[in-house]
């Protein structure tokens, strides 16, 4: 179960008439989240019920929303389908609810498709090549928090915790990425807001059409491409091994392409980025496994998992890009 803050209606009727939602009639509590405590909201507005999601934040702050918050309501007026945060009636999105940072978004249809075809990897690239473009005019900043400079903060911290053949792995590979970011193809590619974590559980799917992408948390500015390899990297893989499936990667990357195509930079950048996609969430996985975080990680995820998909793109090109 994943509320760490408990909240009750009484708690919501009163705190939900600062926005321009009606009345509160249901609140129900969310497990399946592992950062924040969610709740699924039905307010009753002019006779007609209506689905938002309240979130209360359990580690990020009031500083750090904003950039995140600010990018779904960006998107969402865009066009993008993702969650669109509401706001109260002095504009803010974020405001305190038992003293921590809440917020409330409008609900997506549909469920997660955690066994994708074609069809759904091909709606996933479609929407993220829609999402990069829908970004470009984003007036907020921020990095990318788990880039090289993380992977640089966090190698040391879990090499003292694995083997030799891992730890040489790790190390090689963080010296494999920094000398691809300094690299004259690395400095072309384009960059702009991106997701950052667009895994299976992170978008909605109602058939076979994508109602949205969400949990925007991990979002910051880093090159496109980036986006595009963590995205194959979950979508388009067999979950056993991580051997890419070529009819989903070139489901999702015809798509993508289709909307924004690709550079020749981002072209010859692609295996490389792969592996960083792959590299990012091995080493996260590694530290949460290692190092957990209080109250923050209920089931660390297994870092075996994208070990083996690093080892894979290491070992055989993936299909190209175009
Ligand atoms: N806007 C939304 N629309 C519909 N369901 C949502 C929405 N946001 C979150 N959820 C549901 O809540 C669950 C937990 O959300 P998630 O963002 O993954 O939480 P956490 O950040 O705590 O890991 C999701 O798996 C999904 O079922
Ligand atoms: N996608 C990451 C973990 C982030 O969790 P999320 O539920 O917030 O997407 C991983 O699989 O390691």
């Amino acid at each position: 179960m994943a509320v760490f803050t408990p909240v009750s209606l009484e708690d919501v009727t009163q705190w939900i008439t600062q926005f321009p939602l009606g009345q509160a009639l249901e609140l129900k509590g969310i497990s399946s989240g592992i950062e924040n405590s969610n709740f699924f909201l039905t307010t009753e507005r002019n006779g007609e019920q209506h689905q938002y999601v309240l979130t209360i934040f359990e580690n990020l702050s009031f500083e750090q929303l904003p950039f995140y918050l600010n990018l779904m309501r960006h998107l969402a007026e865009r066009g993008v389908a993702v969650p669109a945060p509401v706001a109260n009636d002095k504009g803010e999105l974020i405001v305190a609810l038992h003293g921590k940072p809440a917020a409330i978004v409008t609900k997506l249809e549909g469920q997660s498709q955690m066994s994708p075809q074609p069809v759904h990897c091909a709606a996933v690239g479609a929407m993220l090549a829609k999402m990069h473009l829908a970004g470009q005019d984003y007036a907020l900043k921020q990095p990318n928090l788990r880039g090289l400079a993380w992977w640089h903060e966090t190698t040391p911290e879990v090499l003292p915790f694995i083997p030799e053949d891992k730890a040489h792995l790790l190390k090689a590979e963080v010296h494999f990425q920094d000398a691809f970011a300094a690299c004259d193809v690395h400095k072309q590619l384009q960059v702009g807001p991106i997701h950052a974590d667009l895994f299976r559980n992170n978008v909605m799917f109602d058939g076979e059409r994508l109602t949205g992408f969400f949990d925007f948390y991990f979002a910051g500015c880093d090159t496109w491409l980036f986006d595009v390899a963590v995205t194959v990297n979950d979508w388009c893989i067999d979950l056993d091994t991580g051997v890419l499936d070529t009819a989903r990667v070139r489901a999702l990357v015809d798509a993508y392409h289709a909307v924004r195509p690709f550079t020749a930079a981002e072209h010859t950048a692609w295996q490389p980025m792969l592996r960083a996609g792959a590299l990012r969430f091995w080493l996260s996985r590694l530290y949460d496994f290692y190092r957990p975080r209080e109250a923050e990680m209920l089931t660390p995820h297994d870092p075996g998992h994208f070990e083996r998909i690093l080892r894979e793109r290491i070992a055989t090109p993936a299909p190209e890009l175009f």
